[in-house]
């Protein structure tokens, strides 16, 4: 086969592209085995520059001699792939070596960290929801509902919502404003309540409450400006001056989130304030559908949005 000379740098490029996509796992698994290591939490307890001899001594592993090489395969992906860096450091001998540092990005992935993402990553990257996606097509063929599909998200369950500590801080930081006025917010599915609990501290005037199901909200001890109350928000929604959805809509159909939205607009008191991924129209429309009268997109929380919607 002959190709025009104008196309090779096309199919290079495609090619390229094929295999970025290909290999793409290798960067997941990767962070994966580094925090099944504790990568991170050992090169942030060494203080400095960790040299790779330095973390092959400490990492849990039985042949350091043998494994170095792996590790050091390991620790270059994960360089490229922006979770580790390198800098110049004096190894045991006194002499200049090159020593991996944490990046923003790892920062995020020590274990106690306030913001931790481990155990989201750990979760997202276990087989229970990683098997699913080799036999996405046998499903498709056969369309044989009663088995999971990656599309599958286990409602009812807050199986990880650790981003949530983060998100709820943004949101007090840059997006107080969308608060004001507010006697009372109910944070409908509000799961481990980071969120509403991060509200309640900062925001002394406003009743937060937590609305989950029986089993979620069950042994939570209500405070000052916190309190639970169980139900199902298909059933009946609480009334408060705000509702709170984080992380709530995008687990169900559109069918479903017209019921959850039509109860929410049901309990907020009428008044001037205010399962799967939707682009702005579609909100928009189920907004409209629902009876609301206006809608606002904050864009200030990286890949995620805060949306209002005035009844
Ligand atoms: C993905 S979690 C989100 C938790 C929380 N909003 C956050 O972002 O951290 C979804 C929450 O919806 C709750 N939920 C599911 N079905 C519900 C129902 N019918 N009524 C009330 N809450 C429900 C779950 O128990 C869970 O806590």
């Amino acid at each position: 086969m002959t190709l025009p000379n104008d196309n090779i740098i096309e199919v290079l490029a495609a090619q390229a592209h094929i295999w970025h996509h290909t290999f793409n796992y290798i960067n997941s698994m990767s962070l994966k085995c580094a925090l099944q290591l504790g990568t991170p939490d050992i090169i942030h307890s060494h203080g400095q520059a960790m040299t790779l001899s330095d973390l092959v001594d400490v990492l849990p592993i039985e042949n350091n001699a043998k494994i170095l090489d792996y590790i050091f395969r390991l620790m270059h992906i994960l360089i490229h792939a922006g979770f580790f860096n390198q800098t110049k450091v004096n190894n045991k001998e006194d002499e200049e070596e090159e020593g991996y540092i944490l990046t923003p990005t790892s920062r995020l992935l020590l274990k106690d960290d306030l913001l931790s993402q481990v155990p989201y990553v750990q979760t997202e990257l276990d087989p229970y929801f990683m098997d699913p996606w080799h036999s996405l097509s046998k499903w498709i063929m056969k369309g044989d509902e009663s088995s999971t599909t990656p599309f599958a998200f286990a409602h009812g369950k807050p199986l990880f919502d650790c981003d949530t500590p983060l998100v709820a801080s943004i949101v007090i930081q840059h997006c107080k404003g969308v608060f004001e006025g507010l006697k009372s917010l109910l944070d409908v599915g509000g799961g481990t309540r980071a969120v509403a609990k991060v509200i309640a501290n900062a925001l002394p005037e406003i009743n937060c409450i937590v609305f989950d199901l029986p089993h979620i909200i069950e042994g939570c001890e209500a405070s000052k400006n916190l309190s639970y109350v169980t139900g199902d928000m298909f059933q009946s929604i609480p009334s408060a001056d705000a509702m709170l959805l984080k992380s709530v809509l995008h687990d169900w159909s559109d069918e479903d989130c017209i019921k959850i939205l039509r109860k929410c607009k049901e309990a907020i008191p009428s008044k001037e304030n205010g399962g799967k991924e939707r682009n702005q129209q579609e909100w928009e429309k189920l907004f409209f559908d629902v009876g609301f009268t206006d809608y606002n997109i904050i864009p200030t929380l990286g890949l995620r949005s805060i949306i209002e919607a005035f009844p």
